[in-house]
């Protein structure tokens, strides 16, 4: 399977955060889900990836090509979309159309019209009346119109009512339909990644904890509950991380067989959600493994 994005060992520090040894591939055709909590990292990966941000170590190669030598390659083959400062708010969309065409040399006006019209968008009105779901398809439209065959964007969703955000998942349902393109965002809102995702990387303290296919997580992780009599200093290292209370515990495992086998009919097995994981992994890594 054809690489789209490459990270390996990459480096980024800055006075008090930094992205440590970060290595991903993201295959073509897919879409990747970007998650973490706030503060991750998952911004400053992205403006790498984008070139924005240049790695103190390690490399990002980009359709299997390197900035330094290919920027102007990988650009044109790349659409970052965006809700904020992209556009020139006192242009209308046609006006940054006209401005944009000529930067794109597969530039494909008769798509941007019938993207203009599919999303409903109004060519002659200032960008600055847009609200934030029409940044959002205007960006897109952009994007697909150039024959972007790498859509990345940053939190896409934030911000955007849950019938619009439905509207515009199924806009990148489609888009990955043919195979050809790749589409990868990070979001807070992980019912979205419930609807697109093929694959979930997951980001804590600037350091990659897993790239896994979605369905896969349901495989490997599990929350357990149980009486406090099944923990003692052997099974607590089971899990992640462990909340008790004077009822009993709640603990995430990423061994889900082993941990099923270890409690068996003793314990209540629940499936983790992502939200489940990025709790627990949070509160794993700021308590060592037990937490209150
Ligand atoms: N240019 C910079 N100079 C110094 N520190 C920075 C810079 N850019 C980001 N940071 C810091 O890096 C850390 C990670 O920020 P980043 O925006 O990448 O996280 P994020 O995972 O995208 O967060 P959120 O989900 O809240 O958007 C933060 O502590 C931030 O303050």
């Amino acid at each position: 399977m054809e690489s789209v994005i490459q990270f390996t060992n990459v480096n980024k520090a800055f006075n008090d955060f930094a992205i440590k040894n970060l290595t991903f591939e993201i295959k073509k055709g897919f879409v990747t889900g970007f998650v973490g909590a706030n503060g991750t990292g998952k911004s400053t990966a992205i403006k790498l990836l984008m070139n924005l941000l240049q790695p103190d170590s390690g490399e990002v190669k980009v359709f299997g090509l390197n900035y330094k030598t290919h920027e102007k390659e990988i650009k044109q083959r790349i659409g970052f979309v965006y809700d904020e400062h992209v556009f020139y708010e006192h242009l209308t969309l046609q006006e940054m159309k006209n401005l944009i065409q000529p930067v794109y040399t597969q530039w494909d006006d008769e798509l941007f019209y019938k993207y203009v019209e599919q999303f409903q968008l109004p060519l002659k009105k200032k960008i600055k009346t847009f609200s934030k779901g029409m940044m959002m398809k205007a960006s897109l439209a952009i994007a697909l119109s150039h024959h972007a065959e790498l859509i990345v964007m940053d939190e896409p969703t934030a911000g955007l009512d849950p019938v619009f955000r439905r509207e515009f998942l199924n806009l990148l349902h489609e888009i990955v339909q043919d195979g050809e393109k790749t589409i990868f965002f990070s979001t807070h809102i992980t019912s979205d990644l419930d609807r697109i995702a093929d694959y979930i990387i997951f980001l804590h303290n600037g350091e990659l904890i897993f790239m896994h296919e979605f369905y896969t997580i349901a495989e490997k992780y599990v929350l357990v509950k149980g009486g406090l009599n099944l923990l003692d200093q052997d099974t607590e290292k089971e899990f992640i991380a462990v909340r008790k209370t004077e009822l009993g515990f709640e603990g995430l495992s990423c061994n889900k067989e082993q941990v099923m086998q270890l409690f068996g009919d003793l314990a209540i097995y629940e499936t983790a959600t992502l939200e489940d994981i990025m709790f627990y992994t949070k509160k794993g890594g700021e308590k060592g493994v037990s937490i209150s």
